[in-house]
């Protein structure tokens, strides 16, 4: 059964706010901290408690907690069973309020990506799903952009187990290991790293850094010196380069900026956002001091999208 409803609608969201009061302990390993977790001061099961706590302990970005601050992190989450199919537990533009972990079930994003009109409902091109263990809604959350995609269950009974925004960012912002996970997780999913070593990706994990930009502005300008690649995290983006028609579009996972990273030559192409944008860039200085010459690493992977310069002028990617 299709059910257009969405998450919030189904239960308000306020009905779980008042449930919250301000945990005196901080959670994060190792560390003290003036800050605090919201915690529930809402009733969950023995049985429930046990599920999130098995959760919890798959969850590879909480995989850092101890005991003690496992129970800490699973009393400030919220259970949440999406009945039918079809709900929209997030909406692609809207402000985040909740990260969410899968239990049981499965959920399917979507991605719509020219501006529309208020009028269109569609929910845009379906590019990838969750199932127990996966999470979703943490880049509006740790970036403050709004949601990048609409999340739609695709079986009856999904359960889930929703975290408040705030708590989560206190549990990642404050927490290194969780952060480089996030972005670990991320960088497995780019075909151009497919090589890298595992100590590799802890380097770059650690030396990426996020960007956000609005609908329309220009990352990359075409004839301007450059000195960093990106990997686009959310949205898309264009690019144009002078002569040639058309354009070439990037998506989530996609990477530019690598040939004047690579060439130290000026920017063959320019890149301009066609929604908002998430991007995490590498510095060249970074690259190489860590992986070795930036080119070798490009150059070794079988990837189809890395094309030699030299041979096909004026070819975007
Ligand atoms: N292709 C995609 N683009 C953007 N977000 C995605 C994509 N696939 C899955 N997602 C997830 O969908 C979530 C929607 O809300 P957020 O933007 O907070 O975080 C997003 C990611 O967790």
């Amino acid at each position: 059964m299709i059910d257009n409803t969405t998450w919030t609608q189904q239960v308000p969201t306020r009905t779980f706010i008042r449930h919250y009061s301000v945990s005196a302990e901080s959670f994060i390993p190792g560390q003290r901290s003036s800050h605090t977790l919201l915690t529930r001061d809402y009733p969950m099961t023995a049985a429930q408690r046990r599920r999130l706590l098995r959760v919890l302990e798959q969850a590879f970005l909480f995989s850092s907690l101890d005991q003690g601050q496992y129970l800490q992190v699973a009393d400030a989450f919220i259970q949440n069973v999406i009945a039918n199919v079809g709900t929209e537990v997030i909406k692609q533009g809207d402000d985040g309020e909740y990260f969410h972990i899968v239990e049981k079930g499965s959920l399917d994003f979507y991605v719509k990506h020219e501006p529309s009109s208020r009028d269109d409902h569609s929910k845009g091109k379906k590019e990838g799903s969750a199932s127990a263990g996966d999470y979703f809604g943490e880049l509006a959350l740790l970036y403050n952009a709004p949601r990048a995609a609409t999340v739609v269950s695709a079986e009856p009974e999904c359960v889930l187990w929703a975290l408040d925004g705030e708590s989560f960012r206190r549990i990642v912002a404050e927490s290194s290991f969780a952060r480089r996970r996030l972005h670990e997780s991320f960088l497995e999913s780019v075909p151009l790293l497919s090589t890298l070593t595992a100590s590799q990706w802890l380097r770059v994990a650690e030396a990426l850094e996020t960007r956000t930009y609005a609908a329309g502005e220009t990352i990359i300008r075409q004839g301007d010196p450059g000195t960093s690649f990106f990997l686009l995290v959310s949205g898309e983006a264009h690019a144009y380069q002078a002569g040639f028609p058309g354009s070439v579009m990037h998506h989530r996972g996609s990477f530019f900026g690598e040939r004047a990273f690579r060439k130290n030559t000026p920017r063959a192409a320019s890149i301009i956002t066609v929604t908002d944008v998430i991007v995490v860039t590498l510095e060249r200085q970074a690259f190489s001091g860590l992986l070795g010459p930036g080119e070798e690493i490009m150059r070794r992977t079988a990837y189809v999208g890395i094309t030699n310069d030299e041979e096909e002028p004026g070819i975007l990617r």
